[in-house]
């Protein structure tokens, strides 16, 4: 059987919605692209309130819902207008300190009227790498849902580094999947899935719609990103593939541009679906 599918069916729409609506547990990954305006460097609020309802909708029916969130360097760089150049590191990190606060005050504020409370939890991907660590959010993570606050996580960039994968949250997002134990990983982007190409490059590129293996020929496709603040583009969209498929949970790269993205996804919208390899759920990490 071929690794991959370039058709587009029906059926796949279907089974990406079933997946969706049979979830237990979803981790939904937002793309600082999605959530600020690269003009005025501003949350896209009403695009935001969208989110938050299918996120609701999740909730009040039985599911539990993580999020993983990108758009603190993009919200907090406006502190360095006009200096002309790429930000260094230590200015990135600068940007996330002062991002996350209003990323965060937006998240609590949307939250708020469906009365939901929020928990922050800002890690790196060694935290959760390092079994201690990685035990303790886990702990605070479970802590959280059951008390039905809702846990929003990013990465905690003023002490991450080059080394530790600075700017990386869709392998975060998948090391998240993976300690929550979650039945699926959804990365929300700036497109429909993976391309042949990417399809800003290339407007004839063609939708991956099913991975089954990551082959040479699947991460040749992966490009990176042209968005002023997004970082991996889809080279790291496929290292969370990896990392998602090898433990058994199944994850869905989708557009989620437009107004109500997960609600879109169960209606049918087009996506790239990564199988995972069977794997008895009983058989993936236990805490
Ligand atoms: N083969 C490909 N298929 C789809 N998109 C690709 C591909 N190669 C590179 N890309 C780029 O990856 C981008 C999405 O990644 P990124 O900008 O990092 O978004 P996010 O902020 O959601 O993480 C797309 O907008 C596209 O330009
Ligand atoms: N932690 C960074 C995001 C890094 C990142 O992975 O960005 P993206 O490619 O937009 O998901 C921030 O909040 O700006």
């Amino acid at each position: 059987m071929s690794s991959l599918s370039l058709q587009r069916h029906p059926m796949a729409a279907t089974t990406r919605a079933v997946q969706l609506l049979s979830a237990h547990r979803l981790v939904v990954k937002i793309g600082s692209a999605l959530l600020v305006d690269e003009e005025t460097g501003k949350i896209r609020s009403a695009w935001l309130e969208t989110l938050i309802a299918d996120i609701v909708r999740l909730f009040e029916r039985g599911q539990q819902v993580i999020i993983v969130t990108s758009g603190a360097v993009a919200l907090g760089s406006g502190q360095f207008d006009g200096l002309g150049r790429p930000l260094r590191i230590e200015e990135k990190q600068t940007a996330a300190a002062i991002g996350q606060v209003r990323l965060m005050l937006a998240y609590e504020q949307s939250l708020k009227r469906h009365g939901f409370a929020v928990g922050q939890m800002l890690l790196t991907s060694e935290d959760l790498q390092n079994q201690h660590r990685r035990l303790n959010s886990w702990s605070t993570l479970q802590q959280l849902l059951k008390i039905g606050a809702v846990p929003i996580i990013n990465e905690n960039d003023t002490i991450a580094t080059t080394e530790i994968c600075f700017g990386d949250n869709d392998q975060l997002a998948a090391r998240v999947a993976l300690m929550v134990n979650a039945d699926v990983l959804i990365l929300l982007s700036n497109v429909d899935g993976l391309f042949t190409e990417d399809p800003h490059d290339n407007p004839l590129a063609r939708l991956v719609t099913e991975v089954r293996c990551i082959t040479p020929e699947i991460e040749a496709m992966a490009g990176h990103s042209h968005a002023r603040h997004s970082s991996g583009g889809m080279v790291t969209k496929l290292m969370a593939a990896r990392i998602a498929m090898d433990a058994g949970c199944g994850m869905l790269i989708a557009r989620g541009n437009e107004a109500y993205p997960l609600a879109a996804i169960e209606n049918g919208a087009p996506s790239t679906s990564f199988v995972p390899l069977a794997k008895d759920r009983a058989t993936r990490e236990e805490h």
